[in-house]
């Protein structure tokens, strides 16, 4: 695991694991996430990434405290050290929002459309700092400025309705950083917005950390977003974390065979007109097989059935985070880390394992 940030870390993550009962007659539980460790500290932005129904989301509301009753948690989740895993409603609605706070995909899903927009702010404020209705109202105002509205004194007085896509998202960010949250958790925050106004939103989010020092966990499947926003990366799989590594480390040498698929998947500038001057039909490289089902937690690599490096260690024993052999990255400070038992080296190769690997 990354300790990076664990000397200073705001949010302190170890072990998470997430499951939900299955249906009667159905395959059994649902193991959405499967020892899960992280830490992030003031002013770093974690990305998660991984494909559709990694465990990406799930993650997320588990820190939140958002999950439904359904599900069943364990592990730790430690906000400025004060463990929040198993703390009662009425705590937790005293930490969200003020200490931690989370933006959503679908910010018209979160707004209430018959409260205009200052109103929703303040409400935040009102509730968790005690200011009153024309106090609340002058502060949304500046919060609005802080998320790059422009005319903020009208707009404060506006409806969602009122407002283009970027700017409602933007609203949710002025919401969720009114009280000034050590932990911002972004779900997708761009993904249903226009490529231009996403750059927008995710220069928010790193004037945000700057101005604020807020911790800023960001998940997404995006990885142009990641490259543009992220300190580190956590990439997960089937709700296991199979890399962990700076920003810069993870695209220059990505260790483990599933981070190398995403990014060969990734389109390339000029990659089609390559192709086509070359003679080729252009096309995405896609990692072939389909993401497993989680209703049983294998004791071996779960990407092993799509890895093309894959032998019979893989698909016996489990392979833990751990830093391969080979050249420290860009951050001796900030380890990089694979679950792999052949982790690529820089020219994409896979290593032999090493002695204490073997059975
Ligand atoms: N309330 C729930 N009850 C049962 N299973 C759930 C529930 N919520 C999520 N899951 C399952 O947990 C797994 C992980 O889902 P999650 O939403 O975290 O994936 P994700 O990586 O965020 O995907 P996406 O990028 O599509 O949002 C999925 O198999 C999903 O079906």
């Amino acid at each position: 695991m990354n300790d990076t940030a664990g000397s200073t870390a705001v949010l302190r993550v170890r072990d998470l694991s997430v499951s939900f009962r299955g249906e009667e007659g159905g395959d059994g539980d649902v193991h959405a996430v499967d020892g899960l460790s992280f830490d992030v500290a003031p002013g770093e932005v974690l990305a998660v990434v991984g494909e559709s129904g990694c465990g990406k989301s799930v993650t997320s509301l588990a820190v939140m405290g958002l999950l439904p009753p359904t599900a069943r948690v364990g592990g730790s989740v430690a906000l400025r050290g004060r463990e929040l895993a198993g703390a009662d409603e009425k705590e937790l609605r005293s930490v969200r929002g003020r200490e931690m706070s989370m933006v959503f995909q679908e910010p018209m899903t979160s707004l209430n459309p018959v409260l205009t927009v200052g109103r929703q702010i303040g409400e935040v404020l009102r509730r968790h700092q005690g200011l009153g209705r024309r106090e609340a109202r002058q502060r949304s105002a500046e919060l609005l400025e802080t998320v790059g509205i422009p005319d903020p004194g009208r707009r404060v007085d506006e409806y969602p309705h009122q407002l283009s896509g970027g700017m409602r998202q933007r609203v949710m960010l002025a919401v969720a950083v009114a009280c000034d949250p050590a932990v911002l958790i972004a779900d997708e925050p761009t993904t249903a917005l226009d490529v231009t106004v996403q750059a927008g939103v995710l220069d928010v989010l790193g004037a945000l950390r700057e101005r604020l020092g807020t911790a800023i966990v960001l998940i997404t499947h995006d990885l142009g977003v990641v490259a543009h926003t992220a300190d580190r990366v956590l990439v997960m799989y089937a709700g296991r974390a199979v890399e962990h590594a700076p920003v810069e480390d993870l695209f220059a040498t990505p260790r483990h065979p599933y981070t190398r698929g995403l990014l060969d998947a990734v389109p390339r500038p000029g990659g089609r007109a390559a192709a086509l001057a070359e003679g080729r039909r252009p096309r995405l490289r896609e990692i072939p097989g389909l993401v497993p089902g989680l209703e049983t937690q294998p004791d071996r690599c779960t990407f092993a059935p799509r890895c093309a490096h894959a032998d019979g260690l893989c698909t016996s024993r489990r392979p833990l985070l751990q830093a391969p052999a080979g050249p420290v990255g860009e951050r001796p400070d900030a380890p990089h880390t694979a679950a792999c038992w052949h982790p690529l080296d820089v020219t994409g190769a896979p290593a032999e394992a090493t002695e204490e690997a073997a059975p």
